[in-house]
């Protein structure tokens, strides 16, 4: 389902952001991806949506490769991937009904299907009793509930969260996590990059780790992990 193969990536002012990362990752995994700040996670994700191309190496995901993708094929791929950001992206003058079903407009979603599936995304994620509100009305942890919703509108077969608790609390990123299990549970594969370690320290699953770009930790021995992270300072 996605593979990185032999990555490295170097931006022409700051150097190489990755080198030489390879892993693969299966159909209903839900992998963690962390590292410290700088460590290049965010650079991994937009090779992932090849908003970015490898300096060399391959990425392969869903049957597309980063070596033979034309640039009207990203889109394509992109409505395959759900996109979830730490600071939640909505558009502030839509309510989160209106958010969730503009990526449902944006699709070419026929018009009928549109408000029954904003209804179900919404309850789904536990938001269903605040359509009606703004952004600005709503917590950082709703704010991300619509976010998630939104993500998932059209039906992505991998979900790709960058800090998606970045801006939340203890509870609030707790309940965040528990919804992505659950919609990995419904079949929706997760990679999740974090450094909330308490989330880590609670969770047994399988953990990447990025130190300098370099892949360091592939496993899911969550002892070791953070043992390793803690090693590691920026
Ligand atoms: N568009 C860009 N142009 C130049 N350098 C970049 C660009 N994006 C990232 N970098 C550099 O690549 C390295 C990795 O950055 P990246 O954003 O991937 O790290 P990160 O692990 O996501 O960090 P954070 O947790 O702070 O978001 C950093 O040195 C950064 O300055």
């Amino acid at each position: 389902m996605l593979r990185v193969a032999n990555v490295s990536k170097e931006y022409p002012r700051s150097g190489m952001a990755l080198r030489d990362v390879s892993f693969e990752m299966q159909k209903g995994e839900f992998v963690f991806l962390v590292g410290h700040s700088g460590a290049g996670k965010s650079t991994l994700l937009k090779l992932l949506t090849m908003a970015e191309r490898p300096t060399t190496g391959e990425v392969r995901v869903s049957g597309y490769s980063s070596f033979s993708i034309k640039p009207r094929e990203v889109p394509h791929l992109r409505r395959r991937l759900g996109i979830v950001f730490q600071d939640f992206r909505l558009l502030p003058d839509r309510t989160a009904e209106q958010n969730v079903a503009f990526a449902l407009e944006v699709t070419g979603t026929p018009n009928a299907q549109i408000g029954p599936k904003v209804a179900r995304l919404l309850t789904q994620v536990g938001l269903a009793s605040r359509a009606t509100a703004y952004p600005h009305e709503l917590s950082g942890g709703e704010q991300q509930r619509v976010a998630i919703a939104r993500a998932l509108a059209n039906d992505p077969f991998l979900l790709l969260a960058d800090e998606p608790t970045g801006n939340l609390d203890d509870r609030a990123t707790h309940a965040i996590y528990l919804l992505l299990r659950e919609i990995n549970a419904r079949g929706t594969s997760v990679l999740m990059a974090t450094h909330d370690v308490a989330i880590l320290q609670r969770a047994q699953q399988r953990c990447i780790e990025l130190d300098h770009g370099q892949l360091v930790f592939d496993g899911n021995d969550m002892t070791a992990l953070v043992a390793s992270m803690r090693g590691r300072r920026p």
